[in-house]
């Protein structure tokens, strides 16, 4: 938590959820309002592109925000198979992923490449999630800061606003393996992206909402979102089941 800052928890479903997947979303709008948790936190859920109008159907006039999961550089052209995110704006949704390692990886996307899809997105009106964090290799190196660093300088723009950027602290050896850092390691991680982001943005940064994303469960998630300068969680596997994001979103409760 960072005084000041509302926390956001965020479900990425990944390449997950077809129409039948609806069903569960309408379980997180109706769980999320009947908790009364959208006083202290902001839900969003950010689904694969094919159902996002129909996502935003069912979260029409809920207290659950939408995304999508990636965005071109472009705004429109010949670019077969890319999906700008003036279209994802269109379609309903008002945040988008950009930078995630499995697209770094999949798609070898640069952080320079990064940089211009929350570029693109800012200029849809959509809200950028820039994703940053080391492999297991660069981790077991001692490299995990020098990585997050490089990562926050290239992939983040110097026109950064805080109100349309979130950053997501993924150390990549976390993802869907049931395996998270400390939170002592959290911690020092999530402090450093601090230090980083105030040095360069000022006010701005400090102001910046970080979420940490890794194997985040209902069983960890208050140790993990009570960690100082963690304002929520971007959250996989765990979002695909209503009970369980919920039960995650429930963790402000105690916080
Ligand atoms: O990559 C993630 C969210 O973007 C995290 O995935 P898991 O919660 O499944 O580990």
């Amino acid at each position: 938590m960072t005084p000041g800052i509302r926390p956001m928890v965020a479900g990425n479903w990944k390449m997950n959820g077809t129409g039948g997947q609806l069903p569960e979303l309408r379980a997180i709008a109706v769980g999320f309002a009947a908790s009364g948790l959208d006083r202290k936190l902001d839900a969003v859920i950010c689904v694969p592109a094919t159902l996002i109008s129909r996502a935003a159907d069912v979260l029409v006039s809920s207290k659950v925000g939408l995304g999508g999961q990636d965005c071109s550089v472009k705004e429109s052209g010949a670019h077969t198979g890319d999906i700008s995110a003036v279209m994802l704006k269109e379609a309903g949704a008002d945040y988008v992923i950009v930078g995630h390692s499995e697209r770094r990886t999949d798609h070898h996307e640069t952080d320079a490449v990064v940089s211009a899809k929350a570029e693109a997105a800012w200029k849809a009106g959509l809200t950028a999630i820039v994703c940053v964090g080391e492999t297991a290799a660069e981790r077991q190196a001692g490299q995990t800061l020098d990585v997050v660093a490089r990562q926050l300088l290239g992939s983040l723009p110097d026109d950064m606003k805080s109100e349309t950027t979130i950053v997501a602290y993924e150390p990549v050896w976390a993802i869907g393996t049931g395996q998270t850092p400390t939170a002592g390691d959290v911690e020092k991680a999530h402090a450093f992206m601090r230090r980083e982001l105030i040095a360069r943005f000022g006010g701005e940064g400090a102001k910046l909402r970080l979420l940490y994303g890794g194997s985040v469960k209902p069983l960890n998630a208050v140790e993990l979102l009570g960690v100082t300068n963690v304002d929520g969680a971007l959250v996989g596997g765990a979002s695909l089941k209503a009970t369980d994001f919920l039960a995650i979103c429930e963790a402000y409760k105690s916080l």
